[in-house]
């Protein structure tokens, strides 16, 4: 059989429905519609092209994401494109622009953060990009501590204006994507001053550049902050610095919902709570969940496609050697990383219900969510981009050594991927974030209020510290009540664990500093169990399609017991299962791969990725991986010329050195 046939022979032993499957992924028929048909058009045009994009130069790259961006841009408003239909058109553009920050960051901090009045001056102008805005927060001296920022904003009673200075050179901003080329306006977070009074960090929007000539306005240093990771990937954005000597905006630019200074000075605080400043990075971190599945099914997709094209050993009689998909390595590396793409779309799906229901709840001034929202966010940002940037990298082993190639697709995923564990918050920081919300919640048990929505399993706190977990033959794992016990058993346990500890310092926030590593090992097990009880939550729905459901239960089965295998320290230590239980898991577990393995490559094909999205040879729907491989190595700039420039100056003489020795 040729290579090419593989895949083909793959796809004939699929156990369910693959066009259903897509529907599932995509959310909706119509979201799996728009998907495809946005997909396929970005494919097609030749300005999306990104073939060469590793090999540009930073400058070249940089040209070629403005171009794309105001192609992008013009195919909207031509094609009367919806907002969903734009998202999509940008998610398969796959090229990270200034308009990432302008309509992820910009747009929603004016829209959560400024008045009635405020948005009716500054969306309209916002929406028609007549103005491009980015979100600059974060300082050379200060990002996680955002309390600790020191841009000021002083107010001027006289001219009735804000003065925006930067103190020192660590107030300098420093990171905001889009700012360093092409903003005109950013949302700046800056120290509010009145009367030498500081009233904490605020946002204001400042215009930067001149839109006439797009030259600095006086007053204000701008530039790009320099080469990121790796070639292509992150480099596409201008990441920026700023500086500000005192620049003046008139009073009505601080963004004024959370709270007000009047024309006399006077600072006012509406009933809305202070960490609605915060509001745009709750947004932005939902929204990061969904692309961690995106990311993670990509790389998935590359090795386990390539994973049924590639053979080693295992030949008999001259016949075929072995497809590396079949050795159970392979699959207990490769496996889980597919069911973890379809837990983290669950969850980004419910994560997306959450926000819009907190939203919802705000715009009526109900703030008792909140704070469960935060700890939500937080939390699955944190751990479903760690579990990604992680599973790149171990899709590019799964390749061999032609992972390692820039055409594989997947160095460049990894690079362009792994900033995520830090932007919007530094993992370890948001954890603690978690952390602190749990150890709220366990303080507050007894005292009356329950807990509820993702907390309400403490409620039941006596009985998951005591419980035996039921388990006695390994298919006893399969059954969703029993893994959620075990999961919530060691969420709760550690928690309480954790606040037992803490309540032995006489200083809370001492202890809490002294037990932060527990406390980030016990918020994971609450992230994780949220993601297992959703991917749950979703088979009690209906879902049509021959063999649809079977195939997921089979996936959220391998989700499950993979991370209790990775965990059984947790889960032992805090007696959730014993050491037998354990070894069941694993047993099963193997069980699962074998059952789910003829499918494999129909699951990867339900993420209906083009091969101009995937950008990876070896990845590539056909399966024709050495011919594609042996043809792109010629393209290389190095294959330009058969004797390679230099050789003259540097291998000849080299070379010939024998000869002016032996003259000597
Ligand atoms: C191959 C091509 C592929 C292309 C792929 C491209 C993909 C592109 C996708 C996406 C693009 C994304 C672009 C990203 C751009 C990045 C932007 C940024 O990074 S913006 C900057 C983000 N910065 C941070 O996140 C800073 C982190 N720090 C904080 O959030 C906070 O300071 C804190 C650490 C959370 C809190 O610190 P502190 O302890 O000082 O807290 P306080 O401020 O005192 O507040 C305490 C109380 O407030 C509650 N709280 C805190 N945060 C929030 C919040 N956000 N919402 C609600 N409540 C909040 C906290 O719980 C405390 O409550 P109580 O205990 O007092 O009740
Ligand atoms: C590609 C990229 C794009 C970005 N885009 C933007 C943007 O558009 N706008 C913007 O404003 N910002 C942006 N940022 C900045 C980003 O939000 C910050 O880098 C991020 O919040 C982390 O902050 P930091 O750099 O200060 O890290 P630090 O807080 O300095 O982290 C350094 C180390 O200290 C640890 N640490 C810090 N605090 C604690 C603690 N309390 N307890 C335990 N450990 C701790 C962290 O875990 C980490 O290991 C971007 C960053 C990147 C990389």
């Amino acid at each position: 059989m040729e290579a090419v046939d593989y895949l083909a022979e793959e796809r004939r032993k699929a156990e369910f429905d693959v066009e259903e499957m897509k529907i599932v992924w995509a959310g909706s028929r119509h979201a799996y519609e728009i998907s495809d048909r946005v997909s396929r058009l970005v494919a097609s045009d030749p300005v999306f092209r990104k073939d060469n994009r590793t090999m540009l130069s930073r400058k070249d790259l940089f040209k070629d994401t403005l171009r794309k961006a105001a192609h992008a841009w013009k195919r909207i408003i031509e094609l009367r494109l919806s907002e969903e239909e734009a998202k999509t058109l940008r998610f398969y553009v796959d090229q990270p622009a200034y308009t990432d920050l302008h309509w992820g960051m910009f747009i929603p901090a004016i829209k959560g953060q400024g008045t009635e009045e405020q948005q009716q001056k500054w969306l309209p102008m916002a929406y028609k990009m007549q103005i491009i805005g980015c979100y600059a927060q974060t300082e050379l001296g200060h990002g996680s501590n955002v309390q600790g920022l020191e841009t000021t904003a002083k107010f001027d009673p006289q001219t009735d204006e804000f003065v925006i200075h930067s103190p020192t050179l660590t107030s300098s901003k420093w990171w905001p994507g889009g700012l360093g080329k092409v903003s005109t306006h950013a949302v700046v977070y800056a120290r509010l001053i009145i009367d030498g009074q500081d009233h904490g960090v605020h946002g204001f929007i400042v215009q930067l550049r001149s839109l006439d000539d797009h030259s600095p306005l006086p007053g204000i240093t701008v530039g790009d902050v320099g080469m990121k990771f790796g070639s292509g990937a992150y480099n596409s954005m201008d990441n920026g610095v700023l500086r500000f000597d005192h620049v003046r905006i008139p009073r009505n630019q601080m963004l004024m919902r959370v709270s007000q200074v009047t024309r006399e000075g006077k600072y006012m605080q509406s009933d809305v709570p202070r960490q609605l400043v915060y509001g745009t990075m709750v947004y932005v971190r939902q929204t990061i969940v969904s692309d961690a599945s995106r990311a993670l099914s990509r790389a998935v997709c590359i090795a386990t496609r390539y994973s049924a094209v590639r053979r080693q050993f295992g030949s008999q009689n001259g016949g075929p050697e072995t497809q590396v998909i079949n050795y159970k390595t392979q699959q207990s590396r490769l496996f889980p990383l597919l069911a973890s793409a379809y837990a983290f779309k669950f969850v980004g799906e419910w994560l997306k219900w959450l926000y819009a229901d907190v939203t919802q709840r705000l715009e009526a001034n109900d703030f008792s969510t909140l704070p469960e929202a935060h700890a939500c966010t937080a939390g699955l940002k944190s751990v479903t981009t760690s579990a990604t940037a992680d599973a790149i990298e171990e899709c590019r082993k799964l390749c061999g050594g032609h992972g390692y190639l820039s055409s594989s697709g997947l160095p460049e995923l990894f690079a362009v991927y792994i900033p995520a564990c830090t932007y919007e918050g530094d993992n370890i920081v948001l954890l603690l974030q978690v952390a602190r919300f749990l150890m709220k919640t366990v303080s507050q048990l007894g005292s009356g209020k329950n807990p509820v929505g993702t907390t309400a399993y403490m409620g039941r706190v006596e009985h998951l510290t005591q419980c035996n977990c039921e388990v006695q033959r390994a298919e006893d794992w399969l059954k969703p009540s029993v893994i959620l016990e075990a999961f919530e058993a060691r969420a709760a346990r550690m928690s309480v664990a954790c606040a037992k500890s803490l309540s032995k310092f006489s200083n809370p926030e001492e202890g809490f500093a002294e037990l932060s590593a527990d406390l980030v090992e016990a918020a994971v097990a609450h992230c994780q169990l949220i993601i297992v009880s959703k991917f749950i939550e979703k088979l009690q729905q209906d879902i049509p399609g021959k063999g649809v459901k079977r195939q997921l239960e089979t996936l959220c089965n391998i989700y499950a017991l993979y991370l209790l295998h990775k965990h059984l320290g947790d889960f032992i230590s805090t007696g959730s299962i014993s050491p037998k239980q354990g070894a069941l898991a694993n047993e099963q577990l193997r069980l699962l791969y074998s059952q789910v393995r003829p499918s494999v490559i129909a699951l990867v094909d339900a993420f209906n990725y083009t091969d101009h999205y995937l950008g990876s040879i070896l990845g590539c729907y056909d399966g024709n991986v050495y011919q594609k491989l042996y043809d792109e190595a010629w393209k290389d700039p190095l294959n330009e010329t058969v004797v390679p420039d230099g050789y003259h100056e540097y291998i000849r003489p080299i070379l010939k050195q024998h000869i002016r020795n032996a003259r000597l």
